[in-house]
């Protein structure tokens, strides 16, 4: 194994770790992986780092009591008006980078050059997500920056406001014949993807997969029908 991946492998089980953490105790970590408690203690707070050989043995070890659809859905809350809060799931940098290993792993094979988002709530995943199959990562606005000379822009009608929305992308952050991952963290009327996909096609650029972490309804399958592409959700609610 290269240094590289050999470090990339422990850093994972910090992280994977440190999302157990928020759940399982100490004590309840130590049975698990037959380690005192200091050492799983220096782990987490990175003092020390595993050998290779440790790092494999506690990642099997581990690696089932982690299951991220669940740690993604626990977070939600729904307020009375059946709108929820991201912030739990999109501020966990541990829990989004292992989600980020999942995505990356799906679409490996579709030689993404760049991965493409909404502001705001977009912007976490799809750093993780680039981060993991390093590419860049780009996003559009709902305004127009100063200093940018030419926009990508598409208007739509989000569904429950009666007025137009514009996403504004500059234009060289797509390029004619790039690969494309969307990724959000959620899709529920789809409108917001749909610019995305309009942007890409004013660009010449090609998109290859969708990828978000809540959709809402039957939206994800209307998209795979119409654009003949994966598009995937981590979890979806009805
Ligand atoms: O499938 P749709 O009905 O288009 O909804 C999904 C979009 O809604 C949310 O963004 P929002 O427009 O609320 O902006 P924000 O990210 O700035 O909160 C979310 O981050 C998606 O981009
Ligand atoms: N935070 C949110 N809660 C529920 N539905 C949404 N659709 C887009 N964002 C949402």
């Amino acid at each position: 194994m290269s240094q590289l991946k050999s470090v990339q492998e422990k850093l994972r089980l910090v992280r994977v770790l440190r999302l157990l953490k928020k759940t399982y105790t100490y004590e309840e970590l130590s049975k698990i992986t037959g380690l005192p408690i200091t050492v799983l203690n220096r782990y987490v707070r990175g003092k020390v780092l595993p050998s290779a050989e440790r790092t494999k043995e506690l990642l099997s070890l581990l690696l089932p009591y982690i299951n991220i659809e669940e740690e993604v859905r626990k977070r939600i809350k729904f307020d009375e008006y059946g709108f929820f809060d991201n912030m739990p799931v999109l501020s966990d940098t541990s829990l989004m980078s292992l989600i980020a290993e999942e995505v990356a792993g799906r679409y490996m094979d579709k030689n993404v050059d760049k991965v493409l988002t909404a502001a705001t709530d977009g912007i976490a995943l799809g750093v993780h997500v680039a981060r993991e199959l390093n590419v860049d990562v780009v996003y559009a606005k709902k305004k127009k920056e100063v200093g940018v000379e030419k926009f990508y822009e598409v208007s739509y009608v989000p569904s429950a406001s009666g007025s137009v929305t514009t996403l504004y992308l500059p234009q060289w952050a797509l390029k004619k014949g790039e690969n494309v991952l969307i990724v959000d963290d959620v899709i529920r009327s789809g409108e917001t993807q749909r610019a995305l996909l309009e942007m890409c096609r004013q660009a010449g650029a090609k998109p290859v997969g969708m990828f978000f972490l809540i959709s809402v309804g039957d939206v994800i399958e209307r998209l795979r029908e119409e654009y003949s592409i994966p598009v995937e959700s981590l979890i979806r609610l009805e």
